[in-house]
């Protein structure tokens, strides 16, 4: 398979606070993936460290096969980057900012960046610092597709977005990936929809990455189960999160993948019910297991 980002033992710290890694990451190209994890995880750490904003202690980032500090201007002509944290309050009006964008990026595509304006609601008048959170957000989603960017890097593109902005946005990006050589990396706490719009997922907790897969193979490997327990309630294992005990009465999250057959066999539960889990559900047994809740 080609990756468009390939994450190789990626390691930072800030401090004794937080730290990155040993990460290993692999985007493939033409794909949508969803980078998740709880607040604090180290998205943003990592999509920063990709975009050249701080510099890692340990491994590498390659981006279409390019490290991405040695070849920093290429890889950058390569990537549209979107994240809440852009401020181009200082240009004034949207059209001075897209005047000296397009300079940058010899893809760039006038008549596209029209259409995308026009599809998003916004003027090439309209007064940047005016415009609500939302506008600012999908003002930054043009300048970055509007080079026709072969990466783009999302980190929470739809936060403060209404429900219809949302799926403007989804649907742009989709069209925008249409072209198989086109690859979006996009972080969000937006969980329903990375499950219905991403391709790839990859859930990373305390700087670790637990899960990386196709995303529908990752939700269909957990399933929702309630048993009865004969003898003394089980504790948390791996594969098997325990997420409620009542009596006998033992409800869990289990992975189908983990070899638990002759645990089960011993374990004195019966097993009254299995439900699918939505990527949600999974995600909040996924958190709460790192708490030790499991
Ligand atoms: N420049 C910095 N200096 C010190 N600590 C930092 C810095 N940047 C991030 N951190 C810390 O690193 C950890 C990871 O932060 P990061 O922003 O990567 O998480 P995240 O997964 O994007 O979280 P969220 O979902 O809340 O946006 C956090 O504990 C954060 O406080």
């Amino acid at each position: 398979m080609e990756y468009s980002i390939d994450i190789q033992g990626l390691e930072k710290s800030f401090g004794s606070k937080f730290k990155l890694g040993p990460l290993d990451l692999h985007v493939p190209t033409g794909s949508i993936y969803g980078l998740i994890g709880p607040n604090g995880a180290g998205k943003t750490t990592t999509i920063d460290l990709c975009m050249n904003m701080g510099k890692e202690e340990a491994g590498a980032i390659y981006i279409f096969g390019k490290h991405h500090r040695n070849e920093v201007v290429a890889v950058k002509q390569e990537i549209g980057y979107v994240s809440p944290d852009l401020n181009f309050d200082a240009w004034g009006k949207i059209h001075r900012l897209l005047r000296y964008y397009r300079k940058f990026y010899p893809e760039w595509d006038d008549a596209y960046c029209s259409e995308l304006l026009g599809k998003l609601e916004l003027k090439p008048s309209d007064r940047i610092k005016t415009l609500s959170f939302g506008g600012k957000i999908k003002l930054g989603l043009v300048v970055a597709l509007s080079h026709r960017p072969k990466l783009l890097l999302l980190d929470e593109p739809t936060i403060g977005l209404d429900a219809v902005s949302k799926q403007q946005i989804f649907g742009e990006l989709l069209a925008a990936v249409s072209d198989s050589d086109r690859t979006v990396l996009i972080s969000s706490h937006g969980l329903s929809d990375l499950e219905r719009f991403t391709d790839q997922i990859g859930f990373i907790r305390d700087g670790q990455l637990l899960l990386e897969g196709a995303t529908d193979e990752v939700v269909q490997r957990y399933c929702l189960c309630d048993y009865t327990a004969s003898g003394t309630l089980p504790q948390g294992r791996p594969g098997f999160i325990v997420q409620h005990t009542e009596g006998d009465r033992v409800r869990a999250v289990v992975d189908k993948s983990a070899d638990l057959d002759a645990w089960f066999a011993s374990s004195g539960l019966t097993q009254i019910s299995s439900a699918p889990m939505t990527l949600e559900d999974l995600f909040v047994a996924l958190a709460k297991e790192e708490n030790g809740d499991g």
